[in-house]
């Protein structure tokens, strides 16, 4: 059996109020995936996300992290981080103290914890305003210390919730970039969030385009993995067709969810 990152059999969600925000969803995420989650508002993206965070607890199906239950999550080889929508830094503390929290959580000697920190500051190229504080950052600086702040853990899975979605198209470029190199480095799976149809087209190896009314995935689309993520790719006849496919699927999932709605 091919170990899965993650495997979600038949997970739905209907909330104490009785909205469903999740139909049944069954999806299996193999290691090394990018996978981008797109939709309408309310179609459950932040949902799906947050099941497999475990943050929110199907009402009915099940989700398994590395083939085993949530109890092996955090071990060797099997870590996963989460980066939200916000930064969420602690402004009275530096780059470098940010960037170590989550390794001070855990009791980390800073003998340890430091030279981790540096790494991870010098993959988001930060490594200059360590000593800096948060109100000294712009907004793309801001987001790539709390992507560093979620490397420092050094996750096989990284869950992103529109990260860059606050940001200057050119900036986000860059960062979508900047993933991409990672991604295709280290042994890290991607599953995020994205309003951005351009973002999922320039940064997934799959995409899945949901329909809401209720939450379900509408759509799968894949891209080849091997193509290199860079400027090139972006101004290619390959790209602007991905992202016409991508623009079709979105409004065939609009229109689904509109119908479902009314009916
Ligand atoms: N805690 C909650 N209690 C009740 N309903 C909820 C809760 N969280 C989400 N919902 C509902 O579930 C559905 C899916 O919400 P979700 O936030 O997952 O959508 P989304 O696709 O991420 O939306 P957006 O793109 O606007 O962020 C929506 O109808 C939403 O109102």
């Amino acid at each position: 059996m091919q170990e899965t990152v993650i495997s979600i059999q038949s997970a739905e969600k209907t909330f104490p109020n009785g909205v469903q925000g999740l139909a049944p969803i069954t999806l299996d995420i193999f290691p090394k995936e990018r996978i981008s989650l797109i939709g309408p508002s309310g179609c459950g993206k932040s949902t799906l996300l947050k099941l497999i965070a475990n943050l929110h607890q199907p009402s009915e199906g099940s989700l398994s992290w590395w083939n085993k239950d949530f109890s092996e999550v955090g071990k060797e080889n099997h870590r996963l981080s989460f980066v939200f929508q916000e930064p969420t830094l602690m402004p009275w503390s530096t780059v470098r103290k940010n960037v170590r929290l989550p390794l001070d959580l855990e009791g980390i000697a800073p003998a340890v914890s430091e030279p981790r920190v540096q790494e991870a500051l010098k993959v988001v190229g930060l490594e200059h305003a360590a000593e800096r504080f948060p109100a000294q950052l712009s907004g793309g600086m801001k987001m790539r210390v709390s992507i560093a702040r979620a490397l420092v853990t050094r996750p096989n899975l990284l869950l992103m919730d529109e990260p860059f979605g606050a940001l200057d198209e050119l900036t986000r470029n860059r960062l979508d970039e900047d993933m991409a190199n990672l991604c295709g480095k280290d042994d890290l799976t991607l599953l995020f969030v994205t309003h951005s149809l351009y973002e999922a087209a320039f940064l997934s190896t799959r995409v899945m385009v949901m329909a809401a009314h209720p939450g379900r995935i509408f759509a799968e689309y894949e891209i080849d993995p091997a193509i290199p993520r860079d400027e090139a790719f972006r101004l290619s006849d390959t790209f602007a067709m991905i992202c016409q496919d991508l623009s079709k699927l979105l409004i065939e999932a609009s229109h689904s969810s509109l119908v479902a709605k009314v009916a």
